[in-house]
C-alpha cells in the first residue's frame, strides 16, 4: 500500500471527523484505533487516519505515540504527514499540539510547519491567528468551561508558542488570499526568522484549498479536517489521486438493540441529551456517587437491559460547568475524568456482551475509552450523520459504531444517527 496521506489523530472522535471529511472529498479512507497491528487486514486505501488517545497525556507520550505512527504511516510511503487536532484547538500550556508538531516537524527534516485549526463547514474560523466558533472568540465559547482544557486564550500564535520549542509565526489572511505560493514563500520566510510553526488564517473553504496546496510541498503539517479538505483537494488536483466515490454498501444490516453513551459536557451535547429524552430512555450517571465508589456502572447496566429490547437507551454522565467544578474540586479533574471514562467503558462492555451492535459515544476521550475496551482495531466509513460525524462499521466484525466530537451535531443527533445504523 502507498499512502498519499498518513494522519495522526489526537482522539477517536477527531479521527473519524477527518476520515469522513476525506471520504468525501474523495479519498479512500481507513481509520485505524492505535498504530495498526502488522498483521491487520486493511483495504487498499489513499489515506490512513490513525486514532491515538494522545490529546490529554503527558506530552513525551503524546510525542512518543506520535512518532511510532508517523513512523508506521512513513514505512507505508506517505506522501504527506497531517496531525490532526482538534478544530477548538484542545490542548493544554503542557501541550501537545507544539511537543507533537516539533517532534513530527523536526524527523521529518522540515523547518517550519504550518498550523491551522480552521474548519468553517462546522463555524471555526481563524482571522489574524484568533480562533472563532461561530461568531465568538474561542476564549467566550463554551471551551472556556472544558472540563480537561479550558481554553481561555483565542489568540493561537500565543497559545501554540507557550507549548513550542520553537518560535510561532502567521500566516495572514491577505498573504492567503494570494494564493498557495504566496503561503509557501511565507513559510520559508518564517523559517528564515527561526519560527518552527505558524498558524495560518482561514474563513472560507477556498482558504482552506489554499492551504492545503501550500501544506502539500512540506512533509508535515497540523490542523483539523479543514486542513484534511484542503490536503485532499490538492492531492486530487496535482492527479496524485484519482477520486473515489464513498462507499455506500458497508455491508448488510445488523439490527438488534442499540444505545448511546454521552460522556462529553459540551454544551451542544448538554442539549442533545435533553432532546433525546423525547427519543429514548434517558439514565443520568451521578458522578459523586460513581466517584465515591458506588457501583453506577453496574446499575446504569442493569437499567439498560430491562429497557433495551424495546428501543434504543442513552446513559449520560454529561453535566454542566458548575456540576463539573464541584466533582473537580472533590476528586481532581484528571482523577475524575478517567473514573468516569472507566466506567462508561465497562457499560459500553456489558451493553456489546449483551448484544448491542449499534452504539453511540459523544465525546473524544469517552469514545476512546470505550473503544479500547471493545478492543476494536479499524474502522471503514459510512455515510455522514452531521458535520464531522460519519457512521462507522469495524472491519472485524458486524457492528456500527458512531464516535461524536462532543461540540457537533445537530439537536436531535443521537435519533439522526441511530436511523443510519441499520
Ligand atoms: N459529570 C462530570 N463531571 C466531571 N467530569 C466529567 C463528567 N462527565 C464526564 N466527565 C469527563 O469529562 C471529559 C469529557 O471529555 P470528552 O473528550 O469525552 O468530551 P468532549 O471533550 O466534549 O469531546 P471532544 O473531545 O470530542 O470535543 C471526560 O474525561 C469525562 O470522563
Ligand atoms: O476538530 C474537531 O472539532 C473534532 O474533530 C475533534 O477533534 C473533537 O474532539
Amino acid at each position: 500500500m502507498t499512502l498519499a496521506l498518513g494522519c495522526i489523530a489526537d482522539d477517536y472522535t477527531g479521527a473519524s471527523d477527518l476520515a469522513n471529511t476525506l471520504t468525501k472529498a474523495g479519498l479512500r479512507t481507513v481509520q485505524t484505533i492505535g498504530v495498526p497491528a502488522d498483521d491487520l487486514a486493511l483495504p487498499e486505501v489513499d489515506a490512513v487516519v490513525v486514532s491515538l488517545k494522545s490529546r490529554s497525556i503527558p506530552a513525551e507520550e503524546a510525542v512518543a505515540r506520535s512518532r511510532e505512527a508517523a513512523a508506521w504511516l512513513n514505512a507505508r510511503g506517505a506522501g504527506h504527514l497531517l496531525f490532526k487536532v482538534c478544530s477548538t484547538f484542545d490542548s493544554t500550556d503542557a501541550g501537545n499540539i507544539g511537543p507533537v508538531t516539533d517532534a513530527l516537524r523536526v524527523d521529518a527534516g522540515e523547518a517550519v510547519a504550518l498550523v491551522t485549526p480552521a474548519f468553517p463547514e462546522t463555524a471555526r474560523t481563524v482571522y489574524l491567528g484568533h480562533l472563532f466558533v461561530g461568531a465568538v472568540p474561542l476564549h467566550e465559547s463554551p471551551l472556556k468551561d472544558h472540563p480537561l482544557n479550558p481554553m481561555r486564550d483565542s489568540n493561537l500564535v500565543r497559545v501554540l508558542a507557550r507549548q513550542s520549542r520553537a518560535e510561532v509565526g502567521l500566516i495572514d489572511l491577505a498573504t492567503v488570499a494570494q494564493g498557495a505560493e504566496a503561503v509557501s514563500a511565507q513559510l520559508d520566510a518564517l523559517a528564515r526568522e527561526g519560527k518552527g510553526a505558524a498558524i495560518a488564517d482561514a474563513v472560507l473553504d477556498r482558504d482552506l484549498a489554499v492551504l492545503g496546496a501550500a501544506a502539500l510541498t512540506r512533509k508535515v503539517s497540523t490542523g483539523a479536517s479543514g486542513l484534511g479538505l484542503g490536503l485532499a483537494r490538492a492531492l486530487v488536483a496535482a492527479g496524485r489521486v484519482a477520486p473515489a466515490a464513498a462507499e455506500s454498501d458497508l455491508g448488510k444490516p445488523i439490527g438488534g438493540p442499540a444505545a448511546c453513551l454521552a460522556g462529553s459536557c459540551s454544551q451542544a451535547t448538554l442539549g442533545q441529551i435533553a432532546r433525546a429524552e423525547a427519543a429514548m430512555p434517558v439514565r443520568r450517571l451521578d458522578p459523586a456517587r460513581l466517584l465515591a465508589g458506588e457501583d453506577e456502572a453496574g446499575a446504569a447496566l442493569a437499567w439498560a437491559m430491562e429497557r433495551i429490547g424495546d428501543g434504543p437507551v442513552l446513559i449520560a454522565s454529561s453535566a454542566g460547568p458548575d456540576e463539573v467544578a464541584a466533582v473537580q474540586a472533590q476528586y481532581g479533574r484528571d482523577a475524575a475524568g478517567h473514573a468516569i471514562e472507566a466506567a462508561m467503558a465497562r457499560i459500553a462492555e456489558g451493553l456489546v456482551a449483551r448484544g448491542v451492535r449499534r452504539l453511540v459515544v459523544a465525546g473524544g476521550e469517552t469514545s476512546g475509552a470505550v473503544v479500547d475496551r471493545l478492543g476494536l482495531p479499524a474502522f471503514r466509513v459510512g455515510p455522514e450523520i452531521a458535520a464531522g460525524v460519519p457512521v462507522l462499521r469495524t472491519t472485524d466484525r458486524d457492528m456500527w459504531l458512531a464516535l461524536k466530537s462532543g461540540n457537533f451535531g445537530g439537536p436531535d443527533f443521537f435519533a439522526d444517527a441511530l436511523r443510519l445504523m441499520p
